[in-house]
């Protein structure tokens, strides 16, 4: 059966950030993740998950400046002791929170850059992150990102990603899969997920149109919860979503998978 987290940076925007912990618990989410915990105290939200008997599943790296636009920060040649730097907090964050994994955000492509010099960026910055990480007991994850969202992502395909990991010698390297981006990028979502089930260490989850939750659009969710219980994936499903309405009344896609079933 799936494991579902709550992507906090989407679900439950109508409450503050600490009480959308609570609410995921009770809403039966087995874990959260959210794009970033460092503008809060680390202790706070380990008190918040402890409380509501609820895990940690992931979150990215330092991304930069998110309200200014920033995606990121892992391909970006003026950014790398930034980046470097941004590793120590992400353990520090990481181990207080007893987070598994996290994601490294490629970064958008500034305009006129040269492709080549951002990926050997991206897989220095990436070489120098996985072993440290490694060294913590977390994995590493990167993952591409749909070109209609963000036209200018440094990563937007599971071929550009296995070229990456290819020159990163370290196997705590692994894809984060989002099958919203994947479909609207690549499609042939099992196919692809099974060729790759080694090597993908998260999935996000959201229909397509839309980025709703589950049975908005086109994605048949049932046959690929079916088919990550087939091939033996026993990692969360992070439920990074647009709730259609409010995001506890918007549920119902998670019935037939919760534990009282
Ligand atoms: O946009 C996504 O999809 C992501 O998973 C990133 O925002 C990283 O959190
Ligand atoms: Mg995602």
């Amino acid at each position: 059966m799936p494991r579902f987290a709550a992507n906090l940076s989407f679900l439950y925007q109508d409450l503050p950030f600490l009480e959308r912990i609570a609410q995921a618990a009770r809403d039966g989410f087995g874990a959260v993740e959210y794009v970033s915990p460092y503008e809060y105290d680390k202790q706070e939200i380990a008190a918040a998950l402890k409380q509501a008997g609820i895990a940690q599943a992931l979150f990215n790296l330092p991304a930069g400046n998110w309200a200014a636009g920033e995606r990121g920060i892992g391909c970006l040649p003026d950014r790398v002791d930034e980046f470097r730097l941004g590793i120590d907090t992400a353990i520090d964050y990481a181990k207080a929170l007893d987070c598994p994994t996290v994601n490294c955000l490629a970064g958008l492509a500034p305009a006129g850059s040269d492709p080549n010099h951002l990926d050997w960026t991206f897989i220095d910055n990436l070489a120098y992150a996985a072993p440290r990480l490694a060294d913590a007991g977390i994995a590493l994850v990167i993952e591409p990102i749909n070109r209609r969202d963000m036209p200018t992502f440094h990563l937007s395909t599971t071929e550009h990603a296995e070229r990456i990991m290819a020159k990163v010698t370290s196997d705590n390297l692994k894809i984060q899969y989002d099958f919203y981006h994947m479909q609207i990028m690549q499609g042939d979502l099992i196919p692809t997920f099974e060729r790759l089930k080694n090597r993908i260490g998260h999935v996000q989850i959201a229909d397509n149109p839309g980025r709703n939750e589950p049975g908005t659009g086109e994605i048949n969710y049932p046959f690929i919860f079916a088919a990550l219980d087939r091939l033996g994936y026993a990692g969360w499903v992070g439920c990074e979503y647009k709730p259609s309405a409010g995001t506890s009344q918007g549920l119902g896609w998670m019935n037939p998978y919760r534990k009282e079933n």
